[in-house]
């Protein structure tokens, strides 16, 4: 039998991917500016990581050591193996890289949290504690995004956000899907725009080639919220423009979406959805 925690975890992947119409993401309508993916590869990505988030459950419910750092070392080794098997499930389409860090993040800090009682975000800020200085700072190998980023805009991007505990997630987009009305379409759609108003995200910063894009962004989609959200006509009219804009540049908004996820994985866990 398949832990809650872990199909609260599946749950939120396969919600996030099925939301409609994403601008900048892949949905049941389009792949956006994905050529390399569509629904049916997310799908096959989520199936692909039940094992690693039961695993990741696992982590939590049987550290003992006061050192949660080395709770987050035990999980980053499955978190790796995790990514390959993703790889193969997607035939090497990078779906979800970033979810397996920030949610495998968010299961193993629940489920250690619920053995413990302890609270979640402080948790997950002891597991993550000094993550950018290890990983980017003393880093020279600058092969990824968010490495080559860190250096040429001192942007920490997930790392930095799991170190300072999610403060996106606790602090702004949470409790704004907690205090949403309407459908869930129109709940999780308005709550990735509203993670899109602060969010530095390094995967749409690398797809433009500049840090100037988050500031579009941010203007664009409060400019969203600021119309009604997707309950509005209007609202609707502005999401409608900006997955156009991202389609034409070639925009994505890939840490956008598992900030999303993440954020519906903690609704699950309390109700809130
Ligand atoms: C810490 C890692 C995520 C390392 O990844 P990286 O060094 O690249 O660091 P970042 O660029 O900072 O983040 C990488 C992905 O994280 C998502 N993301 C971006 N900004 C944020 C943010 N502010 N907060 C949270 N999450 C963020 C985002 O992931 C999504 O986008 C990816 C899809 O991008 P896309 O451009 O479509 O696909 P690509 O193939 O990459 O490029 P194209 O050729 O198509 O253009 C997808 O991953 C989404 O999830 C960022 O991309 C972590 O992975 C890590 O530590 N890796 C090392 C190995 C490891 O330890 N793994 C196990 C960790 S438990
Ligand atoms: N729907 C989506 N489209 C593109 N990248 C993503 N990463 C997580 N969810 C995504």
């Amino acid at each position: 039998m398949t832990n809650s925690i872990t199909q609260n975890a599946l749950r939120s992947l396969l919600y996030e991917v099925v939301t409609e119409p994403k601008p900048g993401l892949v949905d049941p309508g389009s792949p956006g500016p994905h050529p390399d993916m569509d629904i049916y590869t997310f799908i096959d990505s989520s199936i692909s990581l039940e094992s690693y988030f039961a695993t990741a459950v696992k982590i939590g419910q049987t550290f003992h050591s006061t050192d949660l750092t080395q709770m987050f070392q035990q999980l980053r080794q499955r978190g790796i193996t995790a990514e390959k098997e993703m790889f193969t499930a997607t035939h090497g389409a990078n779906t979800h890289k970033g979810a397996i860090f920030a949610l495998g993040i968010f299961v193993c800090a629940e489920s250690y949290s619920m053995t413990n009682k302890t609270e979640l975000f402080l948790t997950i800020t002891k597991m993550c504690k000094g993550l950018v200085q290890h990983d980017l700072v003393q880093n020279n190998e600058l092969q990824t995004a968010g490495e080559q980023e860190f250096v040429k805009y001192k942007i920490g991007g997930a790392r930095a956000q799991a170190e300072q505990g999610y403060p996106i997630v606790r602090e702004v987009a949470l409790p704004f899907l907690k205090s949403s009305t309407g459908t869930v379409q129109t709940r999780l759609l308005d709550t990735l725009m509203k993670i899109a108003t602060i969010v530095v995200d390094s995967n749409l910063i690398k797809r433009a080639g500049n840090y100037d894009v988050v500031k579009w962004l941010h203007q664009e989609a409060t400019k969203y919220l600021d119309l009604g959200g997707y309950a509005a006509a209007a609202g609707k009219k502005q999401l409608q423009k900006l997955s156009k804009e991202c389609l034409v540049h070639n925009y994505s908004l890939g840490g956008c979406a598992d900030l999303l996820i993440v954020t519906i994985f903690v609704a699950f866990e309390r109700g809130y959805i």
